[in-house]
């Protein structure tokens, strides 16, 4: 937590505690000018001390309402920007993450993390602020103040302190493990309710509906009874204290009525030994709740720890390569071995191939034989393990990773829209991109069509996901994208594979001429998307099985010829 709390302004922190120091310290000084005003003034008829006194007390009062005031303003404000400050670090540290760290945590928690975590570190700090400086001081003032007042009736607290931390402490034992375990069963509830939204359509024409219903309603069972728990057991904690208060009002009125009856108690004494004795018992009060919510925002401080310190594989080298002013337009593969973090297999081994500009790379081969796993190295969402992949000459290791992917043109598997219109979208790569370059770019990428038939034309609103397009005019308009961007080298992740055969030939084709200054990484599954490429790639189980031209793997490497009899048949490739 603390590590956390460092992100705080110091002044501010300490702002809120002078705040609250003059306010425990107005709120001390009130019952011992109450016992004054009283014995002093009410009990000789002095009304002039009243008078005197009552202003003194009604500034006392003030000073304290202001001072509360200020604190609360800066404790909230303090809180509030914390939060902030922790939302945007987890952001800017998880956009950073390869695949693999976004693949050890998980995306549902990392949202509750950035969320209901964030909540629980905003609530402890405001706590801090507040009641955790507070309590301590309170406690020690009223207690010092109460035995100043009449040390016959401290003796009432030998009997009645004991009896309140036998109970906090049972309140501690069972409510902490439960506030915690409540953060990982916000995880669970997420995780159930995020697969649930993005898998509608599949779990609907499963017919899992009622399935995914029963998971969701088990997490939903499963949260609601911990918060209940946990809820059942804070809802003691206010009747039993007030049990207690009273209870030891009255021991503090049966004794002090003696005392008095004695002579050896003023009036005014005994009823500002009261409301001392209140503030004791309210100060270990705020101390429970210090100790019940504390361990609960150090498991979401753990949480998000865990989150911040996670350090990234893929990084920038110290001193970046710089880039060649004048291109040599070049993409080389060296003897490339990758493999998922954790796996005992390589997913890749001994890749190795060279390319050039106006050349177009088609990488072929069945399932799971590394074919989106090669592409992944291009803008290093992965590391090699051994080996070296260079753009222009320069290991793409030694580049920045944000000057590595300006230079990349990346159309993943599963065309990705943001919310936005057309024209966003487009200029994602090329902020500046005009609409002659935009209707360019969709004209090769055979979306023109399409798109100025929309009667928004490029203002059309695309909606979370795309959902407003189909499957191959999404994947058309992120090729497109990638082409406004005009990269140094194209990866296109089986990104055709959403167009018929007529719209991905004419694609290929119109593509040609554009990219004379680029290198083109093209993953297909079909023959018929290859044939025209300059080298072709055959993997086989993460291994090249073959390398060269349609013609020559047709005639000599037999993966090929298997995967072209398993698709066409020969006269339609010939
Ligand atoms: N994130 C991952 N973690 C661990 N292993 C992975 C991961 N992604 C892929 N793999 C494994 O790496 C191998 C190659 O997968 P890859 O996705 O590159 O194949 P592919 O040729 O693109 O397949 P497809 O055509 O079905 O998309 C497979 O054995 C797969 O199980």
């Amino acid at each position: 937590m603390m590590k956390l709390a460092k992100r705080m302004s110091l002044w501010v922190v300490l702002g809120a505690v002078f705040f609250m120091i003059i306010q425990v310290i107005s709120d001390l000084y009130l019952p011992t000018l109450t016992a004054d005003i009283i014995n002093n003034g009410v009990a000789k008829g002095d009304t002039d001390y009243i008078w005197q006194v009552g202003f003194k007390m009604l500034g006392f009062s003030l000073i304290s309402i202001a001072a509360a005031t200020g604190n609360v303003l800066l404790a909230s404000r303090e809180s509030q920007k914390l939060g902030k400050t922790l939302r945007s670090d987890i952001y800017k540290k998880v956009s950073n993450f390869s695949n693999d760290e976004f693949d050890q945590v998980g995306t549902a928690s990392l949202i509750t993390r950035t969320t209901n975590d964030v909540v629980q570190i905003q609530n402890v700090v405001m706590m801090f602020l507040r009641m955790m400086i507070m309590a301590p001081i309170m406690l020690i003032g009223a207690s010092f103040l109460a035995y100043s007042k009449d040390a016959q009736l401290t003796k009432i607290f030998i009997i009645v302190l004991p009896v309140l931390a036998i109970f906090i402490g049972l309140v501690m034992v069972f409510a902490v493990p439960l506030f915690k375990s409540i953060q990982k069963k916000t995880d669970k509830l997420n995780l159930v309710f995020r697969e649930g939204l993005t898998g509608i359509r599949v779990i609907r024409a499963f017919n899992r509906s009622n399935y995914e219903a029963d998971r969701f309603k088990e997490a939903n069972q499963d949260y609601t009874n911990t918060a209940i728990k946990v809820n059942t057991i804070m809802s003691f904690m206010l009747p039993v204290m007030t049990f207690i208060m009273s209870a030891t009002n009255i021991a503090i009125i049966w004794n002090g009525g003696h005392y008095i009856a004695d002579g050896t108690l003023e009036v005014g004494n005994l009823i500002s030994f009261m409301t001392y004795a209140m503030q004791i018992l309210m100060s270990f009060m705020m101390l429970s709740m210090v100790f019940v919510f504390v361990p609960r925002g150090q498991a979401s401080a753990a949480r998000i720890n865990e989150v911040l310190d996670m350090e990234s594989k893929i990084n920038d080298p110290k001193t970046p390569a710089q880039l060649p002013t004048t291109k040599q337009g070049t993409l080389d593969f060296n003897h490339v071995d990758f493999r998922y973090q954790g796996a005992e297999n390589l997913a890749l081994k001994e890749i190795d191939f060279h390319a050039k500009n106006g050349q177009v790379v088609a990488i072929i081969g069945g399932t799971g034989s590394g074919k989106s796993s090669l592409s992944n190295l291009i803008p290093r969402f992965y590391d090699v393990e051994s080996g070296e992949i260079k753009i222009d000459g320069i290991d793409i290791r030694e580049m920045k990773q944000h000057d590595l992917r300006n230079r990349v043109g990346f159309v993943p598997q599963k065309a990705v829209l943001f919310t936005g219109s057309i024209r966003d979208n487009l200029q994602y790569g090329k902020k500046d991109a005009t609409d002659e370059e935009i209707w360019k770019a969709l004209e090769i990428a055979q979306s023109k069509d399409f798109v100025s038939e929309l009667p928004d034309g490029l203002d059309t609103f695309v909606e979370q996901g795309g959902g407003n397009f189909s499957g191959g005019q999404k994947q058309r308009l992120a090729i497109a994208r990638a082409l406004v961007k005009q990269p140094d080298v194209y990866v296109f992740d089986d990104s055709f594979s959403a167009l018929d055969f007529k719209t991905d030939a004419a694609l290929r084709k119109a593509l040609k001429p554009e990219i004379k200054e680029a290198i083109v990484v093209l993953v297909a599954q079909r023959i018929s998307t290859v044939v025209d490429a300059d080298i072709i790639i055959v993997l086989d189980e993460g291994q090249v099985a073959g390398i060269g031209t349609h013609q020559e793997l047709k005639e000599t490497n037999v993966t090929y010829q298997e995967i072209i009899s398993s698709q066409l048949r020969e006269e339609e490739i010939a």
